[in-house]
């Protein structure tokens, strides 16, 4: 188990510690390799962040953005992980990157989900940035306990790519990049707020069960140090 721990006085705060992290990684990956890459989560957690991200004046024309889930909806959907993105990440200077999403107008999701592996191949081997979010249920990414593909999608050795989920907390069938695919980002942050959220981590690193806390398989055995952001 490898973690750290920043806790900050408010979520403004927050958002502007995990912005400056993330926007010098991205621009230390674009000094060595000529591009990076990053996986954001969806959710409510992430809108500050994403703000003041947004405003990083960095080559955000060499950075492939995409997510690390979705939901089966278009984005136009008000549930859509892509619309989050749309309204407060994909604005400003951020707009000059490449997004790449999940959803795909196809037939089913398991359709989509083979569209969206091919489509993120060339860029998630590994990540640059991979930032996750964490459920009161402790799902994260769409690792959901009780989820119908849980064990292939938390399955180290499975080749990276997208899986699809279908749980009972989740609403719409899920689009999910694998654990295998998220753990060696090169970055792995985990961006949580509320004491509720402080409780579920706790409870989480004291156990084993990833069947009922999927976070568990993230805390305990990623190939990256988890980098945990946390705010009242
Ligand atoms: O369903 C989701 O929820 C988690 C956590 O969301 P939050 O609203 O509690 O911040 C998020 O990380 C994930 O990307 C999203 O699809």
């Amino acid at each position: 188990m490898a973690f750290s721990r920043k806790d900050f006085e408010n979520g403004a705060a927050l958002a502007e510690g995990l912005a400056a992290r993330v926007a010098t990684a991205l621009s230390d990956a674009i000094a060595a390799r000529g591009s990076a890459s990053i996986a954001v989560s969806g959710g409510s957690t992430p809108k500050a962040f994403f703000k003041v991200l947004s405003g990083k004046d960095i080559a955000w024309d060499k950075v492939t953005i995409t997510l690390v889930d979705e939901r089966f909806v278009p984005a136009d959907n008000a549930r859509s992980n892509h619309k989050l993105a749309n309204e407060f990440l994909l604005i400003g200077k951020t707009a000059a990157a490449t997004f790449v999403p999940l959803y795909h107008a196809a037939d089913t999701a398991e359709a989509a989900a083979e569209i969206a592996t091919r489509e993120t191949a060339g860029f998630s081997n590994p990540f640059d940035v991979a930032i996750l979010g964490m459920g009161n249920d402790g799902h994260t990414a769409s690792f959901f306990p009780g989820g119908n593909h849980l064990v292939e999608a938390l399955d180290a050795s499975r080749p990276r790519g997208i899986l699809t989920m279908e749980a009972d907390g989740a609403g719409e069938p899920r689009l999910t990049f694998s654990f295998s695919a998220l753990q060696d980002a090169r970055l792995l942050a985990l961006h949580i707020e509320g004491a509720e959220k402080a409780s579920v981590l706790e409870k989480a690193l004291g156990g084993t069960d990833e069947a009922e806390m999927p976070i568990r398989a993230v805390l305990n055995r990623a190939m990256s140090p988890v980098e945990i952001y946390w705010a009242p």
